[in-house]
């Protein structure tokens, strides 16, 4: 377990500031670091794909369906010749956070860097789906100051914890329930929902139907759209299935969707 500041401080480094793991802030003076501008602007990097960068941020409990959704979505940018990167917390925590757990401070640290990564994406004129628990909302609405809030799409899946617990699809509620896991989401440790989300996914339609994956990806299609990301016309280009993931690692299952919404 990486060890991090017992007290989280989960403030933005003032300008001029760089931080480090544990929230200790120290100059870029300090560190003898300074900030190297230029290379090619991110609206050249824009034009040449004919989209906007942002990041489409999922935040709901586990079983909520954010890959589930955030992977139909990315199909379907696909499909209209979008630009995309996928960023998932199971496959993160493969690599990058390796080496964090579930601790508070360990959440926090674990979307701190997604957050830079995404930011790093978004610079680059890439459409990024990022899907996390992000159980804290501070941690969260860090990450949208940072990017600025025009960059940053909020999207909470609003599923009840009795659904999600209901799908299980990893047996992880089950371990929760009877104490071989520690610290779960919804079980003993908290999810603070957010307040302003730019879009909310209800486990139900307005008629009142369970609502698919694929009409929750229809409706941040549109949301996109309408907001002016996506400039693209429609393309028939191919469409290959589901990434395999890294050989050799725990797969999870992934169910076999139509991603033609
Ligand atoms: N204690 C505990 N609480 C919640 N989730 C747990 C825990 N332990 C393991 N897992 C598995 O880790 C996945 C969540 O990783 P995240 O990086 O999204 O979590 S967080 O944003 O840092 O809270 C999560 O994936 P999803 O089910 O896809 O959400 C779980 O598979
Ligand atoms: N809209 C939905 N309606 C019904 N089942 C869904 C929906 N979205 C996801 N699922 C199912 O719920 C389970 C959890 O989805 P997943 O995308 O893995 O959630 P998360 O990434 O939030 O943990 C999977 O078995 C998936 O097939």
């Amino acid at each position: 377990m990486l060890a991090l500041g017992r007290s989280i401080s989960r403030k933005l480094p003032a300008h001029g500031m760089s931080s480090c793991p544990g929230a200790q802030y120290l100059t870029a003076r300090e560190q003898h670091i300074t900030w190297h501008e230029g290379g090619v602007s991110r609206e050249a990097k824009e034009a040449l794909l004919h989209q906007k960068g942002c990041v489409v941020w999922f935040t709901g409990l586990s079983g909520s369906g954010k890959s589930t959704v955030a992977c139909t979505l990315e199909h379907a940018l696909y499909r209209r010749g979008v630009t995309t990167a996928l960023l998932d917390g199971d496959n993160i925590r493969h690599g990058l956070n390796c080496n964090l757990g579930f601790s508070e401070a360990e959440r926090a640290e674990n979307i701190r860097r997604v957050g830079e990564v995404t930011k790093l994406f978004v610079e680059t004129g890439v459409i990024t789906l990022a899907s996390f628990i992000s159980p804290y909302r501070i941690d969260r609405d860090l990450v949208r100051q940072r990017m600025g809030c025009r960059d940053f799409i909020e999207v909470y899946m609003k599923i009840p914890l009795e659904v999600c617990e209901s799908r299980d699809p990893k047996g992880l509620y089950k371990l929760a329930r009877c104490g071989k896991i520690k610290c779960f989401t919804g079980i003993d440790d908290p999810y603070e929902a957010p307040e302003r989300p730019e879009i909310t996914l209800d486990v139900d339609d307005p008629q009142g139907r369970r609502q698919s994956p694929e009409a929750m990806a229809r409706i941040i299609l549109a949301y996109l759209e309408e907001h002016g990301y996506l400039r693209t016309p429609l393309s028939n280009n191919a469409v290959k299935g589901p990434s395999r993931g890294a050989a050799g690692l725990a797969q999870k299952k992934v169910p076999a969707l139509d991603y033609s919404i």
